[in-house]
């Protein structure tokens, strides 16, 4: 039960009034809500204790007018109770019933407790009881006064639920923020932590739960949540891995890629060998024919198709390319904008497309909305912010709310892939999977192409498979993203090139 419960709670997550329904649902079922705090606070603080078992440490609590300021001020009490030396800050006089319990007892145990940030200033720990997903608008002083003044100490800080000041849905700083070193997170993933904006305040995250029932998170979600966080688990479950042992080259699909330029032969090269990792059976690469025998050399068993170019970038496909031929089409890195007449050629195809970098920009010079409505088969986008932005011009910022941004778009039918430091994908149904783990290394040239051939593969492999494409998508976004983050373990972030990148591919599924 434990195991496969937590792969299934670490899928979900809510929005503040979703939690609120969640939470809402166990008070009317008849856990009392001081039970609960008691029940969550206990187990914050056996966590605080294994990251910091010195209970001579002096540790400063922070503790709002509600409920995440309760959850702080049993935490005073218990770690007092450990023998820690304990300090509270508290800036609202008006306090909710249960916090001005908890507060009241406190007091009377003897721990100091003032209504200065100042008093906290030699402390070794704080724990940020400030504001939960209660926080409804800006900021204002004398508390942003306060956290200006936390956040210059550059102490360790833990905070309850999420870093004070943090919207709980979009993750945007409302007037500002306390710059959490760690974040616990409690009962499911907010929002908040799958946005972009909000990583800078979150630190290391982790879930703490509190035994919500399945059924009441369900009950509030629905059984297909519309977002979801990719687990290993999830993305594994899609992956190519168990040969059927009866199997042939063109059982595993065949992929064709159209990429590179006589600028961008790298991307070319690139794009190749994410493809080749997906294990795909048959993998076909259209490349200006002179560049046909650079790849050849670097991608032996790909069959390399010489097309006509013009100042170094394809003119056009050769008649004997029948797109119908290939279970998908990747069509974009290295192509330059000089190329949209094979784009629009790999547009008019009927099978599966991905379309990324070039790509993406002649599309939108095309016509995005207009051009995907003529679609016959699924089509898949990979921008980053600035090519979101050239293509769907009208749509929210997507470094403002990725998750809006995404789900916004995916109306027009192509699923989109929005990277990031937290990739997010929205597919036509308007249903969102977020890679919750990445990593700065691959904000890298050419690390794009990887993931554009590798998804290639997957989805030319898939096709054979019918297994629902925004799946496929998703995992091979894990993919990518989790042979990252093992390639910049060992060497460091600034040691996963592109090319590195695609030599983990394989063992990340080892
Ligand atoms: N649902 C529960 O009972 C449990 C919640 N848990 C913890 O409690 C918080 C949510 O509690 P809530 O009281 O709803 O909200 P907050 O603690 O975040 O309190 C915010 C508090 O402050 C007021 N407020 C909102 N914005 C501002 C502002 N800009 N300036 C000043 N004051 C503001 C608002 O009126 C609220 O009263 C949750 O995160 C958990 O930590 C328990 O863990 C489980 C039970
Ligand atoms: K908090």
């Amino acid at each position: 039960m434990a195991q496969n419960r937590r792969e299934e709670i670490a899928g979900f997550v809510v929005t503040a009034e979703q939690m609120r329904h969640i939470e809402g649902r166990v008070f009317v079922a008849g856990m009392p809500v001081a039970a609960l705090m008691e029940k969550v606070a206990g187990l914050i603080v056996r966590r605080i204790q294994v990251y910091h078992p010195n209970h001579s440490l002096r540790v400063g609590i922070i503790a709002g007018s509600g409920h995440n300021g309760g959850d702080a001020l049993v935490v005073a009490r218990e770690l007092h109770f450990h023998g820690y030396d304990v300090l509270i800050y508290r800036p609202f006089s008006k306090l909710k019933e249960l916090t001005s319990q908890h507060f009241q007892y406190a007091k009377n145990l003897g721990i100091p407790c003032f209504d200065d940030i100042s008093a906290l200033k030699d402390c070794d720990l704080i724990i940020d009881g400030l504001f939960g997903f209660g926080l409804e608008r800006i900021i204002t002083d004398p508390v942003a006064t306060a956290i200006n003044q936390l956040n210059q100490w550059s102490k360790t800080i833990i905070s309850i639920d999420l870093p004070s000041g943090l919207h709980t849905d979009t993750g945007e700083a409302l007037g500002i923020a306390i710059r959490a070193t760690r974040t616990f997170c409690l009962g499911l993933w907010k929002l908040a932590f799958l946005q972009d904006q909000a990583l800078e305040y979150i630190g290391e995250a982790e879930l703490i739960d509190f035994d919500l029932p399945l059924t009441d998170i369900k009950a509030v979600l629905g059984d297909q949540p519309n977002i979801r966080r990719i687990t290993p688990e999830f993305a594994l479950s899609h992956l190519p891995l168990k040969r059927p042992p009866v199997t042939h080259k063109y059982k595993q699909g065949h992929l064709l890629l159209i990429c590179g330029s006589h600028k961008y032969a790298g991307g070319a090269i690139l794009t190749g060998l994410g493809a080749r990792a997906s294990g795909v059976g048959m993998l076909s690469m259209a490349v200006p024919e002179s560049l046909k025998d650079i790849l050849t050399a670097q991608l032996p068993e790909a069959l390399i198709i010489g097309c006509p170019e013009e100042t170094g970038a394809i003119a056009y496909l050769p008649e004997t390319i029948e797109l119908s031929d290939y279970s998908a089409i990747a069509c974009g890195p290295g192509l330059t904008k000089d190329a949209s007449s094979v784009v629009q050629s790999a547009l008019n195809s009927t099978i599966p497309l991905i379309l990324d970098a070039d790509g993406l920009n002649i599309l939108a010079q095309l016509g995005t909305i207009p051009t995907l409505s003529q679609r016959q088969a699924p089509t898949i986008l990979t921008p980053h912010a600035g090519e979101f932005k050239r293509l769907f011009p009208d749509a929210p910022d997507p470094n403002k709310d990725r998750v809006n941004a995404v789900r916004k778009v995916s109306q027009h039918g192509a699923i989109v892939l929005l990277k990031g430091a937290r990739t997010a994908i929205a597919d036509h149904s308007g249903s969102i999977w977020i890679i919750p783990e990445s990593t700065p290394a691959l904000a890298r040239g050419g690390s794009g192409d990887v993931l554009t051939g590798l998804m290639g593969g997957l989805v030319a492999a898939a096709s054979t498979r019918k297994m629902p494409i925004e799946n496929i998508v998703a995992s091979a976004a894990w993919w990518h993203a989790t042979s990252g983050i093992l390639a910049a373990q060992e060497r460091t972030e600034l040691g996963v090139d592109a090319f590195t990148l695609t030599q983990y591919l394989i063992s990340v599924l080892r």
